[in-house]
């Protein structure tokens, strides 16, 4: 089981639920991915009178956890005023806190981030932040009363998989008790099943699912990856060795007569 804040989920895959082809289709994958926590972005769902309403009740009727998020955000206020109007509609503590400091890379503005998550978790919110891979960054986000940090492993929609693994397991090896959760940029399965080997406790995604020939079939394939890369951690991975190791035994020598 993952806890999160003081809730417990099994499933260690979150999802977003942007990009679909249609709303029919997140519900299948929803289903087929077996999530049970997705994440709304509230401030595209409320936008412009574009049937948000419907769409926000097609997700409570999925019977998941709504994760609402601030996409979208580019500064404290914004963030904090996105985060209050989430917890209003949807009834949550959770908010997955983005602030994003640059348009092209969609990469946090990591000093507004912990600014407001400063802020939110002073008013009682339970901050999932989505950050880099950068220590001194989550300590300044653990300080600020976070006890989940969601580090990037790529740019949001690159599908680009873990740019800087020697970053992970850095992260890992230095937060061993926090729940470290990978956001943004994870194209395929074994990304997944990559970050999940490193010890990652779980991996939030949209754009690879959504954006795949088959979502439904992609949902699937994910689940798979995650819950295979968790079981791997567990069992006690090899370290990789530079000279071969004879994988049968020789005990004595063949007699030829
Ligand atoms: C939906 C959401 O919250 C995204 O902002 C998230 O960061 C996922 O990123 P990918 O779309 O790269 O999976």
């Amino acid at each position: 089981m993952l806890t999160l804040y003081d809730s417990e989920v099994s499933s260690r895959l979150l999802l977003g639920t942007a990009r679909y082809p249609s709303p029919g289709i997140l519900a299948e994958a929803v289903k087929r991915s077996r999530t049970e926590i997705v994440t709304v972005s509230l401030r595209r769902e409320t936008a412009g009178g574009r049937g948000g309403g419907a769409f926000i009740e097609m997700i409570r009727a999925l019977g998941v956890r709504v994760l609402p998020n601030t996409a979208g955000c580019h500064g404290v206020s914004e963030a904090v005023l996105t985060a209050k109007m989430a917890r209003e509609l949807f009834g949550t503590k959770w908010i997955k806190l983005e602030v994003i400091g640059n348009d092209d890379t969609l990469q946090p503005d990591v000093f507004a981030l912990v600014e407001a998550a400063r802020i939110l978790s002073g008013e009682g919110f339970e901050v999932f932040p989505y950050t880099t891979d950068d220590l001194v960054v989550a300590e300044r986000l653990l300080e600020a009363g976070c006890r989940v940090l969601m580090p990037w492993c790529a740019p949001i929609g690159s599908a680009a998989g873990p740019l800087n693994l020697t970053a992970l397991r850095s992260m890992r090896a230095h937060f061993p008790g926090i729940p470290l959760i990978v956001d943004a940029g994870i194209g395929r399965p074994s990304h997944a099943a990559t970050v999940m080997e490193l010890g990652f406790d779980a991996v939030l995604l949209n754009t690879a699912i959504a954006g795949a020939f088959d979502p439904v079939a992609m949902a699937g394939a994910f689940a798979k990856a995650i819950e295979s890369g968790r079981e791997a951690f567990g069992a006690g991975m090899l370290e990789p060795r530079d000279v071969a190791v004879p994988s049968t035994p020789i005990i004595g020598k063949a007699v030829f007569a």
